[in-house]
């Protein structure tokens, strides 16, 4: 994984505050292949990211965090799909149509998170993807959150059409 670059570092002109690289106040998270079905992502949060308790991640953060990974597993999925490499050739963009998230358990803020996601289902410009989303210490991986997402492919037409509403 670590010879890999991230899924974000080859989406270009991506300002998300979850996944885009170009967010200086955003999350900034790295997605990867782990295999051939899933992906991985693994967040390190900052004091600030709390929920009402100062020790517990807040749980938009969370939601953020397992769209922002969804939907860029999604779109690296587009790019497999038509056997380019992220970021060449033609472009493929994706947008969340529905999250879906199950909060199970408590995520402690000082405890690194990972997400794992996979695609289940194809069909036309909609896919799904599934999410889990564990605290993970050394001795430990607790599931804190599982979620659907429904990603749909846009066309390179809404990167133009959104940069002009700036
Ligand atoms: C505003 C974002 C701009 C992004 C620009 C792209 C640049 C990318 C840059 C960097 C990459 C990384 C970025 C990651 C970003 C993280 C993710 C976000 O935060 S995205 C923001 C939140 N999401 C929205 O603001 C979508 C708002 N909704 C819409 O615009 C439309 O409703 C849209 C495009 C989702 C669907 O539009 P339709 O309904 O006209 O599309 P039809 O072609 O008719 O549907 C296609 C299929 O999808 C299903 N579908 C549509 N909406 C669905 C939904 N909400 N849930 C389930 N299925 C849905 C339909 O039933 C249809 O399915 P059948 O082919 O018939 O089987």
């Amino acid at each position: 994984m670590e010879t890999q670059v991230a899924f974000q570092d080859q989406i270009p002109h991506n300002h998300c505050f979850g996944c885009g690289p170009n967010n200086a106040q955003g999350l900034q998270i790295k997605s990867y292949w782990q295999d051939d079905c899933t992906s991985i992502c693994n967040f390190s949060a900052l004091p600030h990211h709390s929920a009402g308790p100062k020790g517990y991640l807040n749980g938009g953060i969370i939601s953020t965090l397992i769209d922002c990974h969804a939907i860029c597993t999604s779109i690296a999925d587009c790019y497999r799909e038509n056997n380019q490499h992220i970021g060449e050739g033609p472009v493929h963009w994706c947008v969340t149509g529905e999250l879906n998230v199950r909060y199970l358990a408590p995520a402690p803020i000082a405890t690194p998170v990972q997400l794992i996601a996979k695609v289940t289902e194809t069909s036309g410009k909609k896919r799904i993807i599934e999410c889990k989303l564990y605290s993970v210490d050394q001795h430990d991986r607790t599931l804190c959150a599982t979620a659907s997402v429904v990603a749909i492919k846009v066309p390179e037409s809404w990167l133009e059409s959104s940069s002009r509403i700036e």
